[in-house]
């Protein structure tokens, strides 16, 4: 298999530089991910440019946020970011899945078995998998509000040390909605990543938000 030259390019125009094998993986991952969306509704990123400009780009501002060996899990997963993507990007830490619809977590277990992946695939509610199993770190895109995140994970913070929620320039009035109901005031609350979401316009800003219980000292080498 070879890079497709259009991948290529949008690598290029966005500067990023990957080692080749990853950028194959990625790849294949998006190919994958595409002739499954013919059958179910996955993406609208349907294009290498949108690929790499929205789910990659999130991906490649959330991996070095990891540590080594971190247990991850990749919260309403859907199409697999930014879980799977990560999982290729960052093969030192353990990455799980929770999809909440069967037919999309049936396709997540067809698509890391087709990527060789080692990766987990729960068809579950991520907070219900939250009383039996125990993450470092829950991550999340498009899921939910910051309200909706931190409610459902409020009774199962014993199992979890931090969240990291990928979220656009709506996070500012998703904070003030989750202060004003009261739902943060036992928790921080720390963006710890900000990019340009187009490199076409200064203003829209992705941003990678930290969530973690109030007077917990997290020991993560970037938190
Ligand atoms: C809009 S999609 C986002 C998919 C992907 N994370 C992304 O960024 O493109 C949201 C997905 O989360 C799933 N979902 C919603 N609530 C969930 C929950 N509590 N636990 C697990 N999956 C959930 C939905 O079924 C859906 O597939």
């Amino acid at each position: 298999m070879s890079l497709e030259p259009d991948f290529v390019s949008a690598l290029e125009n966005q500067q990023i530089e990957l080692a080749e094998d990853t950028a194959l993986k990625l790849q294949e991952f998006a190919q994958t991910m595409w002739t499954w969306n013919e059958s179910l509704n996955l993406t609208r990123h349907t294009t290498w440019e949108r690929f790499v400009s929205r789910d990659l780009r999130d991906c490649l501002q959330l991996a070095p946020l990891l540590d080594p060996g971190e247990e991850v899990l990749d919260l309403g997963s859907g199409n697999g970011v930014p879980g799977i993507p990560l999982s290729i990007l960052r093969p030192d830490i353990e990455v799980s899945l929770a999809e909440s619809v069967n037919k999309r977590a049936n396709v997540l277990g067809e698509m890391v078995n087709e990527l060789q992946l080692p990766v987990p695939v729960f068809a579950a509610r991520g907070e219900d998998l939250l009383e039996d199993y125990r993450f470092s770190t829950v991550v999340s895109r498009a899921v939910g509000s910051i309200a909706k995140l931190c409610t459902w994970v409020e009774p199962h913070w014993i199992n979890v040390d931090r969240m990291l929620l990928i979220k656009g320039p709506k996070w500012i009035e998703e904070r003030s909605d989750a202060r004003h109901k009261g739902l943060l005031a036992e928790l921080q609350l720390r963006r710890i990543a900000s990019y340009p979401l187009s490199q076409d316009s200064e203003e829209a800003e992705g941003a990678i938000l930290q969530i973690w219980p109030r007077g917990r000292q997290l020991t993560m080498q970037n938190s």
